[in-house]
């Protein structure tokens, strides 16, 4: 991937230019009344992608295509799905594409093509799926498994996490669980609920090092070994999704049950992997491979799909020119569908971990906005919470909705009373309410503009709040995986553009460094004075307080 600072493109300075035309959506709507048509896609029969409440014309489409082009886009692309070492500070190719690869056509990394080997994994997951979902597999006792504990964190918990709740409806009757937290609240709580002799644990960890994972993973053993008062029974209730066969097997667990991924899977990009296991288990493997369908699917349009028809180039492009140009720090994601509930926090990690850089592919700290601040809730939730300050506050906030046509869960009027709020608040956020209307209001009501006249600036909204809408048919492990895959595919544009390494992440290590640094610090009574006064100042008061 070639180095480019987008400042310096040509387009760049156009769109600064374009930018003191200063749109105002509201107008834009007035002059054009087929601008719903224009400026939205449709991605096969699964996903509506409403763009045009966003404060852009054609000629900004225009630049930020420009823009794209000379930031060479389409050559990263290429780059990417072809297996090259984009990630070029671990020295690592960037494919979960491949995971997803049902076209199944070679994929090489350094000389040989990977796709055997995922296509090994798939059929291993696929048996031990058919063997625990059956009541084959058994546990120390002799009994069926029932309970499942996901112990994984980051890239190893949140998207099977956030998966195993969006597709609820399609589980079957294991009990999945789900430990992150170094909190031993977490492995307590959650042990508490489950039966050594029922329960099976998915180790997950790319690394096999992480200090979280592997004392969740130590305390997990330690609960079944004090039950079975047998080593041979971890066989029968431990597996690990991992790169690192050596560290598994000091753990213990047998490699025959390690399921095996590879460097070139980012860890927030690897739910598609053997880390997918819990939502296999979850699921069903015919299920999971459904979600696989689904993001190879929009890997397809992302690659081949015109720029001004690729629906994650587009929403990248309008990020963008939110955050670079109309000067938006955070982006909302808010699902209106409950079990999309974790969606905003997967994308959290997706999106922050990977552009959240200072330093550009040059070396040299850019000069423009990198990766958004993102965070959000389920809908209706957030609109009894925040979305004060998303409507009246002094920050522009650009938030996408996202919400399923047909509900799995068809009780009385709620999803058109849960829809009527979806479709609302977009046209609030972009339309707004002026001062006439207000007064109108008041006038109708029989009072007086005197009267009023004090009240009447807090109830005016000005609109021009740019959002995106997604409307699903129905949240399937498909379309599921299609949405997935459209916002990896946002966040790598959006890396490409910035001219930053999306898929590295050297800013959680410092943190880790110290906090090994500490740790034997607390192990005595000893007064600490080896750091800073705040952090020495802490640590004295923990002891004291301990
Ligand atoms: O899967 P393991 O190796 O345990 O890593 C878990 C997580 O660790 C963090 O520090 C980050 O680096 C994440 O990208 C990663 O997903």
């Amino acid at each position: 991937m070639k180095n480019i600072n987008p400042v310096q493109t040509a387009a760049w300075s156009q769109l600064e230019q374009h930018k003191a035309e200063n749109l105002t959506i509201a107008e834009l709507f007035a002059q054009d009344n087929q601008r719903f048509d224009s400026y939205s896609r449709q991605f096969e029969d699964q996903m509506l992608v409403d763009f045009s409440k966003n404060a852009i014309n054609q000629t900004t489409l225009d630049l930020l295509y420009k823009l794209a082009k000379e930031c060479q886009l389409e050559s990263a692309k290429q780059a990417m799905f072809s297996g090259q070492k984009i990630n070029r500070t671990e020295d690592r190719a960037v494919l979960h594409t491949a995971l997803r690869n049902r076209a199944n056509t070679p994929i090489m990394v350094d000389g040989s093509d990977v796709m055997p080997e995922v296509n090994a994994v798939l059929a291993k997951m696929k048996g031990f799926c058919e063997r625990v979902i059956s009541g084959e597999w058994k546990g120390y006792t002799d009994k069926a498994i029932t309970d499942v504990i996901n112990i994984g964190i980051g890239g190893s918990d949140l998207g099977p996490y956030m998966v195993t709740e969006a597709l609820r409806p399609y589980k079957n009757h294991l009990t999945m669980h789900f430990v992150s937290n170094v909190d031993g609240t977490h492995i307590a709580e959650t042990l508490k609920k489950c039966n050594p002799e029922t329960t099976l644990v998915l180790v997950a960890s790319k690394t096999f090092t992480t200090q979280e994972t592997m004392t969740n993973a130590h305390s997990a053993r330690d609960w079944l070994l004090a039950s079975a008062k047998d080593e041979s029974a971890v066989a029968k209730h431990f597996v690990a999704l991992s790169t690192n066969a050596t560290e598994v097997a000091k753990f213990g667990i047998d490699t025959e049950n390690m399921f095996e991924f590879w460097s070139w899977v980012g860890g927030r990009y690897s739910l598609w992997s053997a880390i997918g296991l819990s939502i296999a288990l979850s699921i069903g493997f015919e299920n999971f491979e459904q979600l696989l369908e689904g993001a190879h699917a929009m890997d397809n349009h992302f690659l081949t799909a015109p720029v001004e028809q690729n629906i994650p180039t587009l929403l990248a492009l309008i990020g963008i020119w939110n955050s670079n140009f109309l000067g938006a720090e955070t982006e909302a994601i808010l699902p209106y569908d409950q079990y999309l509930h974790r969606f905003a926090a997967y994308f959290q990690q997706g999106n922050m971990e990977s552009n959240g850089k200072y330093v550009g592919r040059d070396g040299k700290v850019v000069t423009h906005q990198t990766g958004p601040i993102i965070w959000g809730e389920p809908g209706t939730n957030g609109q009894h919470a925040f979305y004060q300050l998303i409507h009246q506050g002094t920050k522009i906030i650009p938030c996408d909705f996202i919400a399923p046509a047909q509900t799995h869960n068809q009780v009385s009027d709620h999803h058109s009373k849960l829809l009527s709020n979806f479709f609302a608040q977009t046209e609030a956020l972009a339309f707004g309410k002026s001062k006439e209307v207000v007064e109108k209001e008041f006038l109708d009501a029989g009072k007086t503009l005197e009267e009023v006249a004090e009240i009447v600036p807090f109830k005016v909204f000005e609109g021009n709040r740019p959002t995106n809408s997604i409307l699903v048919q129905k949240i399937t492990p498909y379309s599921l995986g299609a949405l997935i895959a459209m916002y990896e595919h946002k966040i790598f544009v959006q890396g490409v553009i910035f001219n930053i390494y999306s898929f590295d992440q050297w800013g959680v290590e410092l943190g880790k460094q110290l906090a090994n640094r500490i740790l034997p610090e607390l192990e005595n009574d000893e007064t600490i004075a080896s750091h800073d006064s705040s952090t020495n100042g802490l640590i004295n008061q923990f002891k004291a307080w301990r």
